[in-house]
C-alpha cells in the first residue's frame, strides 16, 4: 500500500484546500526543524508546566481533529518559563495523525516525519483575559508539541484512547475528567525548540509561540489505530470519512531561526 513505502508522499491528501498565501504570511506554521541550523540561547529557562487534572472537562470531535478541553477560567493550569516571559493558561490539547504510521505530524526534524504530534494549547493569561482575545496577538499563545512513535503501550493516553468510540462523529461531545495532561510530556522537556510561527490550520493566525520537545513519546500502534477509527464527518453525513492525515504540510522558515535549548 501507499503507507509501506516511506516516500510516496505524492499520495498525500491534506484534509483542506490549502490557501495560496496567507496575508502577510512570514511567520507560519509547521516548519521543519533543521537541527544543524538551529541555535542554541543559553537564555533560554527550564519549562514549568503546572497542571491540575481537576480542570479537565470534555473531550470532542470539531471535525479535524479530537481535543481535550480544560477550563481556563483561572489559574489552575499554567505553563511559563522556557523562552516565555508571561504565563499561560492551558485551554486544550489535541493531536494530528497519518492514516499509516509513515507520516501524520506536522513539524518534522531534519525532514523525519512522525506517525502523530500532540498539540498542548495555552494563552498569555497575564496579557489577555480571553483565549479569543489572545488569538490575534503576537504573543497571544504558546503550544507545546510532542512527537508520538510507535512503541510500548502508553498506559496515562488509554483512558483517552477509550473515550474515542464514544465520539466518533464530528460535532460528537463527551464529559471527560480529572485527566492530567503531564502525563503525555517526555521525561525531559528542558530540551526543546522554540520559534514564533501559527496556528496550523484556518485562521493560520501568527500569534503562536512554538515549543517543540525533542525527546518523544511512545504510544502503540493499537492505540494509534483508535486514532484512526475517528470520523471527520458528522453521524448524519452520507459518506463517512475516517480522520486521518489532519495535518498541515511544512511551511517556509522566511529568514526565521530556530532556537534550541540544548547543545
Ligand atoms: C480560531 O482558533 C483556532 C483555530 C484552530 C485551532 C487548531 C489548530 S491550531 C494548532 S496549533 N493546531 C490546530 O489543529 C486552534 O487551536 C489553538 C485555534
Ligand atoms: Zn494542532
Amino acid at each position: 500500500t501507499a503507507c509501506s513505502s516511506k516516500f510516496v508522499l505524492s499520495q498525500m491528501h491534506p484534509m483542506w484546500q490549502e490557501p495560496l498565501a496567507v496575508p502577510g504570511g512570514d511567520r507560519q506554521s509547521p516548519i521543519d526543524i533543521a537541527v544543524r541550523k538551529s541555535v542554541f540561547d543559553s537564555k533560554l529557562k527550564p519549562l514549568i508546566t503546572d497542571y491540575d487534572p481537576k480542570t479537565c472537562q470534555q473531550i470532542w470531535n470539531n471535525g479535524y481533529s479530537f481535543l481535550v478541553e480544560y477550563d481556563d477560567t483561572t489559574d489552575k493550569s499554567t505553563l511559563k518559563g522556557g523562552p516565555l516571559e508571561d504565563k499561560f493558561r492551558l485551554c486544550q490539547f489535541h493531536f494530528h495523525w497519518g492514516e499509516c504510521n509513515s507520516w501524520g505530524s506536522e513539524h518534522t526534524v531534519d525532514r523525519k516525519l512522525f506517525p502523530a504530534e500532540l498539540h498542548l494549547v495555552h494563552w498569555n493569561a497575564d496579557k489577555y483575559s480571553l483565549f479569543e482575545e489572545a488569538v490575534v496577538e503576537d504573543n497571544g499563545l504558546a503550544v507545546l508539541g510532542v512527537f508520538l512513535k510507535i512503541g510500548k503501550r502508553h498506559e496515562g493516553l488509554q483512558k483517552l484512547v477509550d473515550a474515542l468510540p464514544t465520539i466518533r462523529h464530528k460535532g460528537s461531545v463527551v464529559e471527560f475528567t480529572k485527566f492530567d495532561p503531564a502525563c503525555l510530556l517526555p521525561p525531559n522537556i528542558d530540551n526543546y525548540w522554540t520559534y514564533h510561527g501559527s496556528l496550523t490550520t484556518p485562521p493560520l493566525t501568527e500569534s503562536v509561540t512554538w515549543i517543540v520537545m525533542k525527546q518523544h513519546i511512545e504510544v502503540s500502534h493499537d492505540q494509534l489505530a483508535v486514532f484512526r477509527s475517528l470520523l471527520f464527518t458528522a453521524a448524519e453525513e452520507e459518506v463517512q470519512k475516517s480522520m486521518v492525515n489532519n495535518f498541515r504540510e511544512t511551511q517556509p522558515l522566511r529568514g526565521r531561526t530556530v532556537r534550541s535549548s540544548f547543545t
